[in-house]
């Protein structure tokens, strides 16, 4: 299912904080949510799963995602919060990926049922180790990691991810990013990701879209979008671009274009 978004603005009280936006993201594909601090990334990502108030268009293939009950976005969306304070319940690991995958349902899924997949997607991340475990017990790391596997564990079409990678180290950046890509492409799912790293979405996102004050200012194939005129624009840093023998690319920073201190 594609995602196309038109017309599209989130608000936060009387304040407008994106304005009539417009994107689209193609099944399979990551799509690296890029921009300055307070751009409003987390607003319009907050804004796709109902968490903020937002107007205009959000469709995910005929699922109309401003105009659904939380139950059945639910269904549709799995996000990862840049905050992960929800987490602090005295639940085990194990008990929370159950409890994800009937929240919100008539009826629970066979026993079980919710039990082989909570267990599947635990191999599938490498935290089984965790299943026994409260997540107040965890590292800040491991918690982002277990925050995935709550996300994919209702098999989402849409997997929004807010700076999913902050506390991780560099193999579980990669693990991370690994297993996403695999979710996204195997399933055919759309994965919007926040991230500041240009090195990630380079290396993982098919596509990427740049945020500043409220409005996109770029959006297209990843390769396109990250070069060094972009980041002297919207940043005001100078960067170097090298092409890696793997065919990706690593930007790195050179100096702040204008010192204002
Ligand atoms: N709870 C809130 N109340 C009022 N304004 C808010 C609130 N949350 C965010 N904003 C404002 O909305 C704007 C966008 O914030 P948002 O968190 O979406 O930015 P961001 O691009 O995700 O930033 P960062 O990279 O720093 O996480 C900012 O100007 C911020 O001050």
């Amino acid at each position: 299912m594609s995602l196309v978004v038109e017309d599209y603005s989130v608000t936060i009280g009387s304040q407008t904080v994106i304005r009539d936006a417009r994107m689209s993201a193609r099944p399979g594909e990551i799509l690296a949510v890029l921009g300055p601090n307070g751009a409003g990334k987390s607003t319009f990502v907050r804004g796709l799963c109902g968490l903020r108030k937002a107007r205009g268009k959000a469709m995910l293939g005929s699922f109309d995602l401003l105009n659904s009950t939380p139950a059945e976005r639910a269904e549709k969306v799995g996000y990862v919060a840049q905050d992960l304070a929800h987490l602090d319940v005295q639940m085990t690991v194990l008990d929370l990926l159950i409890l994800a995958q009937n929240s919100g349902r008539h009826g629970w899924k066979t026993e079980s049922g919710s039990f082989r997949r909570a267990r599947q997607i635990l191999e599938a991340l490498n935290l089984v180790h965790f299943a026994g475990k409260q997540p107040s017990q965890l590292s800040g790391g491991e918690r982002q990691m277990i925050a995935l596997a709550l996300a994919l564990v209702r098999r989402p079409d849409l997997l929004l991810l807010d700076e999913p990678t902050s506390a991780l180290d560099l193999a579980n950046q990669l693990q991370m990013l690994d297993a996403v890509r695999e979710v996204t492409r195997r399933e055919g799912i759309v994965t919007l990701a926040i991230l500041h790293d240009m090195n990630l979405a380079s290396r993982y996102a098919d596509a990427t879209l740049i945020l500043s004050d409220g409005h996109i200012r770029h959006h297209g194939r990843t390769a396109e979008v990250l070069h060094p005129e972009m980041i002297a624009e919207i940043y005001g840093v100078e960067c170097r671009l090298v092409e890696l023998e793997d065919g990706h690319r690593a930007i790195y920073p050179v100096a702040l274009r204008s010192h204002s201190f």
